[in-house]
């Protein structure tokens, strides 16, 4: 597919936000429009209002974004063409009114993830003040920048301080060194994006339910990617929402689903009895630091 076709990008915003930096590495020259929520980028790219859409899919502290996940696996039909893996910092920022009185906070603005990362240094170093889980961390700042006689914090990154011109009084106060996330990049056709410069990993993502009470299903579908030397990246349960003890499981595989030995691998599943569903292969690539 033409890069010019993919010219409208959805993404968790508003600008300066960390999807929209994991976003603005991978489509420099493209029309990229903030949304709101995780739902509505994906309801944007399902109804065709633009052509891709960019969110949050995991972070290596808190895990996975659930809500992603789940939209993903109940409420749309699409296909993840790329995804991208962006170093996370995260920064206590202030109006530049407040900057003389920030031990002084009153209340915290950010994502959950982020307020999530910084969990230990909130915990300890504002013990007191409440914490307001927002849509996205620019959203916070773009708050704290509206709000100068409030004293009032977000948690984000040095673009959003850059953008929403707020003081940065504490730097990297993410409880963790080692803090990534992956954006995943959808669209509703089945393509591989071109023309980028990927980092030469080739990943398939796959969501199966396993047949009802069977022993041992899950180690049948183990055994499935054992035999055939697939490279297995990722397994992960997620509640099915039909009752206690109902999941789906979502597997990264490191291979092309249309190698031979996947495209065996899926209609073994099939056999066995699983429901599955491939969300396509794509590559790997990497925001700059
Ligand atoms: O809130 C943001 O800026 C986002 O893009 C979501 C998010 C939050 C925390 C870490 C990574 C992504």
């Amino acid at each position: 597919m033409k890069e010019k076709e993919l010219n409208k990008i959805a993404y968790l915003g508003p600008e300066a936000s960390f999807t929209y930096l994991a976003t603005k590495s991978l489509f420099p020259n493209e029309t990229l429009i903030p949304y709101t929520t995780i739902p509505e980028c994906i309801e944007a790219v399902s109804s065709e209002k633009v052509d891709l859409a960019v969110v949050p899919l995991e972070n290596a502290i808190e895990g996975t974004v659930p809500l992603t996940i789940d939209y993903l696996y109940h409420e749309a039909e699409l296909f993840i063409v790329a995804e991208v893996l962006s170093k996370i910092q995260q920064h206590l920022m202030v109006h530049k009114a407040q900057k003389d009185n920030w031990h002084n906070i009153e209340e915290i603005y950010s994502h959950p993830h982020a307020l999530a990362q910084c969990h230990k240094y909130l915990f300890y170093r504002f013990s007191k003040v409440p914490l307001h889980q927002f849509s996205s961390t620019s959203a916070a700042a773009k708050l704290v920048s509206e709000n100068p006689d409030r004293c009032i914090a977000a948690v984000g990154n040095t673009s959003s301080a850059e953008k929403y011109n707020l003081e940065i009084v504490e730097k990297n106060i993410h409880d963790f060194h080692f803090n990534h996330t992956r954006f995943v990049v959808l669209s509703k056709k089945n393509i591989r994006l071109q023309g980028k410069e990927s980092e030469g990993k080739t990943k398939t993502t796959v969501m199966l339910t396993l047949p009802e009470n069977v022993s041992g299903a899950l180690h049948q579908v183990l055994s499935v990617y054992a035999w055939r030397k697939l490279d297995l990246s990722k397994i992960e349960s997620r509640p099915l929402k039909t009752g206690l003890g109902d999941y789906f499981f979502i597997m990264d595989i490191l291979a092309d689903e249309n190698e031979p030995m996947m495209k065996g691998a899926f209609e073994e599943l099939k056999a066995l009895g699983c429901t599955v569903k491939s969300l396509g292969t794509y590559d790997t690539y990497l925001t700059p630091e």
